[in-house]
């Protein structure tokens, strides 16, 4: 019987001291950030590892000790027309903490000087505020309440601060997050010396991440194992390109030699025009393709680019709708979605529509509505294909025709909403909670999306579609 992938059986591989905490231990994070570190660790650059934590209380922990917290990164894409399929055993992960399981050892964390980073990705739902958190419960509900904690308890000890490097999809992740957190402290009243401590003594960083990560490769996993010569639960595929934008001080490149390494990564004080371009031109398509495609029987982003009516959709929201609304040079905007379709079409990742739809709400909200309103503003009309998309994602919510993935108060209000289907559409577009305002005040927003979704209910999507592109 094939071993189960440890260290015993991978002897020589180093061990090395934790210096970072990571919040998350998703594949995303594991192909990304654990994986430059093992880049920066294999050229002798770091000599650090990451201990993670679990943000909600389900995770991977226990899988990832069965393996010595070890996985395989496999790389598969072409890149600068090369193709490339590289395997490579990380071993830049310590170990996994549940706060949900052993608070304690969370909490320990703050005394060990070794740790200077802080990274994160929780999803786009994760950088949140939740009411009633405190500061002694074990553990509190949202991450930044729990990161709240640790920081306190590092101050309490009289230790220096973090970077703090999130990497959700959201605009100005480190600003949110720190907001959040200061939130907290005043919630809580921890106080002017901790506040201070918390502005001079940390550097919260707004980062932008790009890799496309598929995760585990379910409908190879029997080769690839045979291949490897172990069994490895937690292994993870993504594609060879990678880019990190941080917006943070100079002198990080040196303490994190992410570029040294050969890395593709920024580190800028403005970010502003690399996140434009990826969050809209590359995610917004994705979260526009998944309930539309879904709804088509579509199972990955391959089949939607090999779908000729679907290809015609992509192309036409980067072009009419999308590319139009960004204010960056044409130019790099075109040679973007270039390379966005090609990254798209990879033909050795599957792309699951049903991963990329866990929390479509939030990344809808954060993906496409601000390029819908600012369409809408700006011409007087709405985004033919944005307004379909956003009305097949209304419907995918009612749960009868392809799964949902969300957080269960989303969930909630979507059922509640259903449940009266004469008032859905005004009920759920005033919904503040889920949107940040009130949508019924759109032009016109309302009637569209009630046009649409019966469209949607009397034809099916492709049919759907067929009306909208040229
Ligand atoms: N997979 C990709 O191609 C890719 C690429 C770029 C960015 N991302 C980002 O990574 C995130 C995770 O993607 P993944 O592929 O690792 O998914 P995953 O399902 O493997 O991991 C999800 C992670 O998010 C945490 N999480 C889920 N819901 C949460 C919530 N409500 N609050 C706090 N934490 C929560 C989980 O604990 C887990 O650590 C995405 O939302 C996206 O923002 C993914
Ligand atoms: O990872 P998610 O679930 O937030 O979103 C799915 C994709 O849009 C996303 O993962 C992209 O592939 C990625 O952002 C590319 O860098």
């Amino acid at each position: 019987m094939t071993k189960r992938l440890s260290r015993s059986n991978q002897p020589g591989l180093p061990v090395y001291p934790e210096r970072m905490i990571q919040f998350g231990e998703g594949n995303f994070m594991r192909a990304f950030v654990d994986w430059q570190l093992q880049q920066m660790n294999n050229q002798g650059l770091f000599n650090g590892s990451a201990v993670l934590v679990q943000p909600i209380g389900q995770g991977l922990g226990a899988l990832m000790a069965e393996q010595d917290n070890l996985y395989t990164v496999l790389l598969n894409g072409i890149m600068q027309e090369q193709t490339v399929n590289s395997r490579e055993i990380i071993g830049s992960v310590s170990r996994v903490i549940s706060p949900y399981e052993d608070y304690a050892a969370y909490l320990a964390l703050a005394e060990d000087d070794g740790l200077e980073f802080i990274t994160s990705n929780t999803t786009e739902a994760g950088i949140a505020y939740h009411a009633g958190d405190a500061l002694n419960d074990a553990p509190p509900k949202s991450f930044p309440a729990k990161l709240t904690a640790l920081l306190h308890r590092r101050f309490e000890l009289g230790k220096k601060g973090f970077v703090i490097i999130p990497c959700e999809l959201i605009d100005r992740n480190g600003e949110k997050l720190r907001e959040i957190v200061q939130q907290y402290a005043a919630e809580w009243q921890l106080g002017d010396a901790f506040a201070k401590w918390l502005e001079e003594e940390n550097t919260f960083c707004c980062s932008l991440v790009d890799r496309i990560v598929p995760g585990y490769p379910r409908d190879k996993a029997a080769q690839l194992e045979a291949e490897l010569g172990y069994l490895d639960n937690l292994m993870v595929t993504a594609e060879p390109f990678l880019f990190w934008v941080i917006e943070g001080p100079s002198w990080l490149a040196e303490k994190l030699p992410l570029t040294e390494a050969g890395l593709n990564v920024v580190i800028t004080d403005d970010m502003t025009p690399y996140r434009e371009r990826k969050v809209h031109l590359l995610n917004g398509p994705h979260t526009a393709m998944v309930p539309l495609g879904m709804m088509a029987g579509l199972e990955t982003v391959e089949d939607v680019m090999n779908d000729e009516t679907f290809l015609r959709f992509v192309k036409e929201l980067m072009n009419d709708e999308l590319i139009p609304m960004l204010d960056l040079p044409a130019d790099e905007l075109t040679s973007y979605s270039a390379a966005v379709l090609e990254r798209f079409k990879n033909p050795f990742v599957r792309h699951e529509l049903a991963s990329i739809s866990l929390n479509s709400i939030s990344k809808f909200k954060s993906r496409l509505l601000p390029v819908l309103l600012r369409y809408q503003q700006e011409r007087g009309k709405l985004p033919e294909l944005m307004t379909l998309a956003f009305a097949a994602l209304l419907l995918s919510y009612r749960g009868d025709r392809v799964a949902r993935q969300d957080g269960a108060e989303v969930l909630a209000v979507f059922d509640q909403a259903w449940s009266s289907p004469g008032s859905f559409v005004q009920t759920i577009l005033k919904n503040d909670s889920l949107w940040g305002q009130d949508l019924t005040l759109v032009p016109g927003l309302s009637d569209a999306i009630s046009a649409n979704l019966q469209k949607l209910e009397s034809t099916d999507s492709r049919a759907a579609l067929t009306q909208v592109v040229s």
